[in-house]
């Protein structure tokens, strides 16, 4: 549904137009049908890649077709709904007259309008009072509500969501969340990006992890936290004080009895050190690792 190849990107900035590099040769493919996270560091080039793929911003070299055509034509539009980072409207106009304005512009009318609204806004959880309020008195979380719901107005084959779940509740998160499987399983493609990693983790069919302007993993979720190094938690009889630990070992949190172990040659340094102690052992835990370990772990070796 998406193909992106060898993309590249540079800003120019201030008088001197100093160039600024945001893409160095991202590559990436989102197939029809899936749910793609797109993750990264702040500034690693999230929302530039999405202008690019909705034809907001020009490439400078590479490759992108969106449902097989270029980002630019209207061709590919006809595909798209797009929620932006933070969406803005005329804010005179209530939630219900923004969707009504949307919705004619993609050629609904009369009763079916109607219908379309309310399917949207019931989707988002959005079909409530404040939907007829003027956007002016809109929280964040309503604002981005009603940025997702017209986004799927036409009913599109491909969503594009910049930040869908930023500056809402965990109530919120949820309906975005669920509303975007909803979306899903009726065929949709969704390709999103965010910072809520635990929310990626648990709906993403296939994740980017982007650092620095560049891709640095890609896959399932299992893809890329298998190929991570791997923590053990170990949880002792009785404290031990840190100045004693072996390398590669942290306290977890405020207590003295569970230790981190950041590999498996951490955890047997520190396995010999309790034996040697006399301490006792309660348990040990294998934990695998999540998405942000791995992303933590990118950034910190991009900054190397
Ligand atoms: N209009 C612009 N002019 C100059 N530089 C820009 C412009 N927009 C973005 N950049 C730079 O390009 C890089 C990528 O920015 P981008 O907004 O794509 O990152 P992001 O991953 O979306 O970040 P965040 O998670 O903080 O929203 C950053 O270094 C940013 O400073």
């Amino acid at each position: 549904m998406i193909q992106v190849e060898n993309l590249q990107k540079t800003y120019r900035t201030g008088f001197l137009m100093r160039p600024k590099k945001a893409l160095s040769d991202v590559s990436f493919h989102v197939p029809r049908g899936v749910i793609y996270g797109f993750i990264g560091s702040n500034g690693a080039g999230k929302s530039t890649t999405i202008k690019l793929l909705t034809g907001l911003l020009r490439k400078d070299a590479g490759k992108i077709l969106v449902a097989g055509f270029s980002p630019d034509s209207a061709e590919s539009r006809k595909h798209l709904g797009y929620s932006p980072e933070q969406p803005y409207f005329y804010d005179y106009l209530t939630g219900r007259e923004l969707m009504r304005f949307y919705g004619s512009l993609c050629g609904l009318a009369g009763r079916e309008l109607e219908e379309r609204i309310t399917w949207a806004l019931t989707l988002l959880n959005a079909n409530k009072d404040w939907v007829d309020r003027r956007l002016r008195t809109y929280s964040k979380g309503m604002m981005q509500r009603i940025g997702i719901a017209q986004a799927i107005l036409s009913k599109p084959e491909l969503l594009i969501l910049d930040e869908p779940m930023s500056g809402l509740d965990p109530v919120g998160r949820k309906d975005v969340r669920e509303a975007i499987l909803s979306l899903n399983r009726d065929g949709v493609t969704v390709f999103y990006s965010s910072h809520l990693l635990s929310d990626v983790e648990t709906i993403s069919h296939r994740v980017a992890m982007i650092v620095g302007g560049k891709i640095v993993r890609e896959g399932t979720v299992d893809d890329i936290t298998s190929n991570a190094s791997a923590e053990y938690h170990i949880h002792v009889a009785a404290d031990i004080p840190t100045q004693d630990l072996p390398a590669g070992v942290s306290a977890q949190g405020t207590t003295p009895r569970e230790w981190i172990c950041k590999n498996a040659e951490a955890r047997d340094h520190f396995l010999e050190f309790c034996l040697k102690s006399g301490l006792s052992i309660e348990r040990i835990e294998h934990q695998r690792p999540s998405l942000e370990d791995v992303l933590t772990e990118e950034i910190a070796r991009a900054e190397h």
